[in-house]
């Protein structure tokens, strides 16, 4: 699996904590930025990366922001992209089995090094359930077709 990363300056940080940690897994990624604190845009950062991951040249993203709130919504204007922000694993796992989460959206002001690593974790090693989740997921795609065309 090859992951997407992005950030802005306030998931810097905590995206290059990551980054250490996915060699750890041996789980392959890109970085899409940004590569320092300097202030930046987070739109800018989490349209680069979600358009990688629908153009499939990654599988699935990890994006940063301070809150991981910003970096969601633009994520999620994607099409094809369903973004989770995450503060516990509880949610990272169900955002896996419900939701088919393909972006997790993480909180670089919010979250502690390890339990941010632990829902990275378990976030990357949870599949999808399927049976109703698909029919509701497939919901969510048909809004997408009717709000924005094909
Ligand atoms: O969390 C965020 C968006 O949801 C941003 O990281 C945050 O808004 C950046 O703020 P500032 O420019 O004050 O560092």
């Amino acid at each position: 699996m090859k992951v997407a990363l992005a950030c802005d300056h306030g998931g810097f940080r905590l995206k290059e904590v990551i980054k250490s940690y996915l060699e750890e897994l041996g789980v392959e990624y890109v970085d899409y930025g940004t590569y320092s604190e300097d202030s930046v845009d987070y739109p800018d950062f989490a349209y680069k990366a979600a358009k990688a991951i629908v153009e499939g040249e990654a599988d699935r993203g990890i994006f940063i922001c301070g809150t991981g709130i910003g970096i969601s919504i633009a994520a999620n204007k994607v099409k094809g992209i369903r973004a989770a922000l995450c503060y516990n694993i509880y949610a990272a796992e169900m955002s896996r089995r419900h939701n088919n989460a393909n972006v997790l959206c993480l909180g670089g002001r919010v979250l502690g090094e390890e339990l941010a690593k632990a829902i990275v974790k378990v976030w990357l090693e949870t599949p999808f359930d399927g049976g109703r989740h698909e029919r509701r997921v497939n919901k969510i795609s048909q809004i997408e077709e009717n709000e924005c065309g094909g």
